[in-house]
């Protein structure tokens, strides 16, 4: 028989009101200094600084084997650091685990169920283990959290029964059987098609909306760009970068594209401007814009031609696009792509990443 989830336990905190901003005074739900663990043979997490806002839904993002898992098992008191610190909810974890668990719903690899119990009475089960929880508002406690998860219809059939998502949304409903300053959730769309990737991603906004910080982790980029307003950008063990999403983004360059139904001639301006990895699709040519030189003067306050630009300044996309019809190329569209947060993470890391999981 599987045994209930260890930290989804008993509540008595308040849902947090605020949403996060980007100021760094915004309170910290979690907030690590040098978080480490240490397997025989294995550094799962290396030196980890990680600093989550209230209010914000955090993406913690990498791929499998990255230690993901490991830092959320130390966050929640489950095992112990080599070294480091960590604290949630303004208090050292594990040591206070007792104030901080019951104001946290956490759902770590996946929910644990009884199969030959329905819905309701797993929700039953987890209500009664609940020394704060009073029995007489039992029903309508378990009758909100299946409401919320949209179980209501389904929670007289047994939990083994269930899809893998209902399964997963019986156990967020565990999680939200008390108010909640902070759930972390453990992949939480792992395993599941895509409608019921879009059902659990939905609720999580819906949470995330009421002011419960959320935090999850995925090693799907693109459930990071859909859900979160924050990111961290964990490879082998180390924290690579963390801020806003679109801080993240707009920290990368996009591509060039060029629409044109000239494109060989385009091809051939546009290296000679020091525009590299260049592809062509059909009327369309995109590529790499050389990078900045260091400590460049600001390109608007210089009256150097695009020729010289290449040598010693940034390279101005006025110019380039100028030098493209100066050379007879007939520009139809002409711009920088807005780069992905895929685009970021390769940028980071210089790997590729497992896209569609
Ligand atoms: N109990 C353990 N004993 C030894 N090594 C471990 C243990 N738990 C994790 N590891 C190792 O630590 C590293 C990080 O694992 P972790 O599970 O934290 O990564 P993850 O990012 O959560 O990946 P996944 O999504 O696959 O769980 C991996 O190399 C893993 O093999």
């Amino acid at each position: 028989m599987e045994e209930p989830s260890a930290a989804a336990g008993p509540g008595t905190g308040r849902p947090g009101t605020g949403r996060a901003g980007t100021a760094a005074e915004v309170e910290a739900v979690i907030e690590t200094r040098g978080l480490t663990k240490q397997y025989r043979g294995t550094l799962a997490v290396d030196g980890l600084d990680l600093r989550v806002p209230r209010g914000s839904v955090f993406g913690f993002l990498g791929p499998n084997g990255s230690g993901k898992t490991t830092t959320i098992r130390m966050l929640m008191g489950l095992i112990e650091p080599t070294a480091g610190t960590a604290a949630v909810l303004g208090r050292p974890m594990p040591r206070s685990g007792r104030t901080v668990l019951p104001k946290v719903g956490a759902l770590i690899e996946g929910p644990a169920l009884y199969g030959f119990l329905s819905g309701r009475d797993n929700l039953v089960r987890y209500d009664s283990a609940d020394p704060t929880a009073d029995p007489r508002t039992r029903t309508a406690r378990v009758g909100d959290a299946l409401d919320r998860v949209g179980l209501a219809a389904a929670a007289g059939k047994k939990a083994r029964a269930y899809s893998l998502g209902m399964k997963q949304r019986l156990g967020l409903a565990s999680a939200l059987l008390q108010p909640r300053e902070l759930l972390v959730l453990d992949e939480p769309t792992n395993g599941l098609d895509p409608q019921g990737m879009r059902e659990i991603r939905s609720l999580i906004r819906e949470l995330a909306a009421d002011g419960t910080t959320v935090f999850l982790s995925s090693h799907l980029l693109d459930e990071i760009e859909q859900v979160c307003s924050h990111v961290a950008v964990m490879a082998r063990g180390r924290l690579i970068t963390q801020g806003t999403v679109a801080e993240l983004a707009a920290g990368t360059r996009g591509r060039l594209a060029v629409t044109t139904p000239d494109p060989a001639d385009a091809v051939r301006i546009l290296k000679e401007h020091g525009v590299t990895d260049l592809i062509v699709l059909d009327d369309k040519v995109t590529g790499e814009l050389p990078p900045d030189p260091p400590d460049a003067p600001d390109p608007s306050e210089s009256a150097e031609t695009a020729e010289t630009a290449e040598v010693a300044e940034p390279l101005d996309l006025a110019d380039l696009n100028a030098a493209l019809v100066a050379a007879g190329v007939r520009v139809r569209g002409f711009g920088v792509e807005r780069a992905s947060l895929e685009d970021a993470f390769v940028a980071l890391t210089g790997e590729g990443f497992d896209v569609a999981g």
